[in-house]
């Protein structure tokens, strides 16, 4: 793991978009597409906005998804596809694909095979952007949630359905193989009780805190 610490969110939020800019750059002058994976939550709407306005960028050949859902329509605010299309998918970044992590069913389970399989064209991605909660949780894989070990295990699916206590609603997340499959993957963090989490997890096991599964390869990027 490598952590790149920031004086303050804003610096971070900048540098974070031109790396990320980059790798795509980088990634369309050898392929004739690109995939570009992100988190919901509260914390990278600064990054999307900064990259939805990157006209350099040739978006008509980026397939954009999240790393997880919650089980919520669209137009709710805990919906992480309503992030996307408003922070993300704006100006020139509209024109990329986006892949949805939700339908319109009653579970996650209903859905399921049918997102895996818009998403397996995609893999491995090329960019991975990545949040973390101060419980060690990335994407939605939860301490103690249902189907945890399932999602760890080295042949699992692409997408699992997940339940916890600590998710307010049923989740659906990319599974432990495709994070760690991506060729370039970031960590995006803020506040001194993610970094003191961060630092807990060495001592941990993968279930205790999943978001080791991701930190090998990872950059961390943390400001206060
Ligand atoms: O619920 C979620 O939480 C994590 C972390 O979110 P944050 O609000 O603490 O930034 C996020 O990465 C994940 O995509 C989201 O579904």
């Amino acid at each position: 793991m490598r952590l790149r610490e920031y004086p303050d969110a804003e610096m971070m939020m900048m540098d974070l978009a031109d790396q990320i800019s980059s790798e795509l750059t980088m990634a369309l002058e050898t392929h004739e597409r690109a995939s570009l994976c992100v988190p919901g939550g509260t914390t990278p709407g600064p990054v999307f906005d900064m990259l939805a306005g990157r006209s350099s960028l040739d978006w008509s050949r980026i397939a954009v998804f999240l790393n997880d859902e919650r089980w919520v329509p669209e137009d709710s605010p805990r919906s992480n596809t309503r992030l996307i299309r408003e922070r993300l998918l704006t100006g020139p970044a509209a024109a990329a694909t986006y892949l949805p992590l939700y339908a319109p069913e009653a579970r996650p389970e209903d859905a399921m095979e049918r997102l895996a399989e818009a998403i397996a064209p995609h893999l491995p991605i090329q960019v991975l952007l990545l949040g973390m909660g101060a419980d060690m949780h990335t994407a939605s894989l939860f301490p103690g949630a249902d189907r945890l070990a399932e999602a760890l295990a080295p042949d699992a699916p692409i997408l699992l359905p997940m339940r916890a206590e600590a998710a307010d609603e049923p989740r659906i997340t990319l599974s432990a193989p495709v994070l760690q499959g991506a060729l370039s993957t970031h960590i995006l963090i803020t506040g001194e009780a993610k970094l003191a989490a961060l630092h807990r997890t060495r001592g941990l096991s993968n279930e205790e805190a999943p978001v080791r599964v991701v930190l090998g390869e990872a950059t961390v990027h943390w400001a206060p």
